[in-house]
């Protein structure tokens, strides 16, 4: 009998050493430049399933497909570890982008450094979203295009990062986001953190008890409550109770009314509720009562960010006494291992390299690190290094823009300590990126910078892609091997 094997695919070599090429049920894929490239046998599915030109290649065809959202939606069909889907209590880090093009150097960076971190490589807030005026299904194809092109295989999340309403939900859910972190902030009440006891009683008093679906006798029961919590116990005094009731009860229903909205959608997903963004930290006591009254409520959730001691500001390291910080995390900590489990979820979490250790020690490795403008200042970097005259321009325009465009950050830095950028030499430039002032006044400027900016800027991370990459996976470094030296 004479063999039925397949004919070998004619792949070029140069595709073969493509980190995109794989195989996949009888055909070849890889990324040819900007464009997906499909070899296979002329009756095969996957030829259907893209929008391009297809040629010959002698028995085969070749097909050519470009980088739009219908090919991404195809891809991700066809590769179902391209998909993204709700990862659970494992170790995870969060690689937020503002550019769409970053996600190969986090993938290098996760390959080479983060052994047991499962990676969220699409992460974009609604702010930055609105910012850089991307959609949710380009943040999500950006990073499908940019996995499929670095080889990624592992599982992978995608985060729909600080959600606030209905509508936000939709955009996100409908572009195939399966994490959703709902930010509840605008519904905590920060006054309540110093107020006098007779003040909570009347904010207690206040609450919309019906719409909470308990009342406040029943909420009081939780004063005097003993919590056992592994290492540690956790009396509830009647005072943190009602502190607790007054600055989170609204905060806590907002999350529910989103919570329930995802649910009735009927599709696979996780949440993760953010109370960073606030002006006072999260007492262990206000945790405490938050967890339990969204259980109460019917809300399972992945993660929490409380609003940590210190300051967590963007782009620097932690600013802060790190004692103190160690002993808040041991008690959030114990409180998500005891009440849920759960992730404990660092904000703001690029370049906080003093609070690594201390976090993936505290958590055993139930934490989830939350990171996005960092890689803006690494595309800024290689701006400063190889392109000085756009980086100068990007820097003034960052310098006119700060006062404006700092509101809704929690950051410090002051203009008056950034140097203009006239007085530096070109080799000068790349040195701001070291600097705390500056990289405030570059990270939170981004939407304005991109607006006027982006497609130079574009232009220069193509043409230096792999120092890009190189740098970001230098600067992941440092960022995941404390949290895959913990992960389980
Ligand atoms: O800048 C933003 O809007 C977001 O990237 C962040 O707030 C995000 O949640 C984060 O903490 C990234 O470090």
């Amino acid at each position: 009998m004479p063999s039925q094997l397949p004919e070998p695919l004619p792949v070029p070599p140069e595709a073969r050493a493509h980190p995109s090429f794989r195989l996949h049920e009888g055909a070849a894929l890889w990324l040819a430049g900007a464009r997906l490239a499909v070899l296979a046998p002329p009756e095969h599915p996957a030829l259907t399933r893209f929008r391009g030109e297809v040629q010959h290649v002698g028995d085969h065809r070749l097909l050519r497909a470009e980088r739009r959202a219908e090919n991404a939606a195809a891809l991700r069909a066809l590769l179902p570890d391209l998909q993204p889907r709700p990862l659970g209590l494992v170790t995870s880090a969060g690689f937020g982008d503002r550019l769409g093009v970053a996600t190969p150097g986090h993938v290098r960076a996760a390959q080479r450094y983060g052994a047991g971190v499962a990676p969220v490589f699409a992460q974009q807030s609604i702010r930055e979203m609105t910012r850089t005026g991307r959609t949710p299904q380009e943040v999500l194809d950006d990073a499908t295009w940019g996995a499929f092109a670095a080889g990624w295989r592992g599982a992978l999340g995608a985060d729909a990062d600080h959600q606030k309403t209905v509508a936000d939900l939709e955009r996100c859910a409908a572009a195939g986001f399966t994490l959703f972190t709902v930010d509840p902030s605008d519904h905590v009440d920060d006054s309540a953190h110093g107020a006098p006891a007779s003040d909570l009683e009347a904010k207690v008093a206040a609450l919309p008890w019906r719409e909470l679906e308990t009342t406040r006798a029943d909420f009081e029961r939780y004063a005097g409550r003993r919590l056992e919590l592994g290492d540690r116990e956790l009396v509830l005094a009647r005072e943190a109770v009602l502190r607790a009731g007054a600055k989170y009860a609204r905060a806590v229903l907002h999350v529910a009314t989103l919570y329930r909205h995802l649910e009735g959608k009927g599709a696979p997903f996780e949440l993760e509720v953010s109370v960073d963004e606030t002006a006072t930290p999260t007492s262990h006591a206000e945790h405490a009562v938050v967890a339990l009254e969204l259980r109460r409520l019917g809300v399972r959730w992945v993660g929490l960010a409380p609003r940590f001691v210190g300051r967590f500001e963007k782009g620097v390291d932690y600013r802060g006494d790190l004692g103190e910080l160690k002993a808040d995390l041991a008690g959030h900590a114990a409180l998500a291992r005891s009440l849920g489990p759960y992730k404990l979820s660092l904000h703001s979490g690029s370049d906080k390299f003093s609070v690594y250790p201390l976090i993936a020690e505290a958590t055993g490795g139930m934490v989830h690190l939350k990171t996005a403008g960092t890689s803006y200042l690494e595309a800024l970097r290689v701006a400063a290094q190889v392109a000085p005259g756009l980086f100068r321009e990007i820097l003034t325009l960052g310098r006119e823009r700060f006062a404006v465009d700092k509101q809704s950050y929690h950051i410090s830095a002051a203009l008056a300590r950034v140097s203009e950028a006239d007085t530096l030499t070109d080799d000068e430039l790349p040195r701001l990126l070291d600097d705390d002032d500056a990289r405030q006044v570059l990270h939170v400027t981004f939407g304005s910078a991109l607006d006027r900016y982006r497609a130079p800027l574009l232009r220069v991370l193509e043409a230096h892609d792999e120092a890009y990459q190189a740098g970001l996976a230098a600067h992941f470094a440092k960022h995941l091997t404390p949290f895959a030296e913990v992960a389980p």
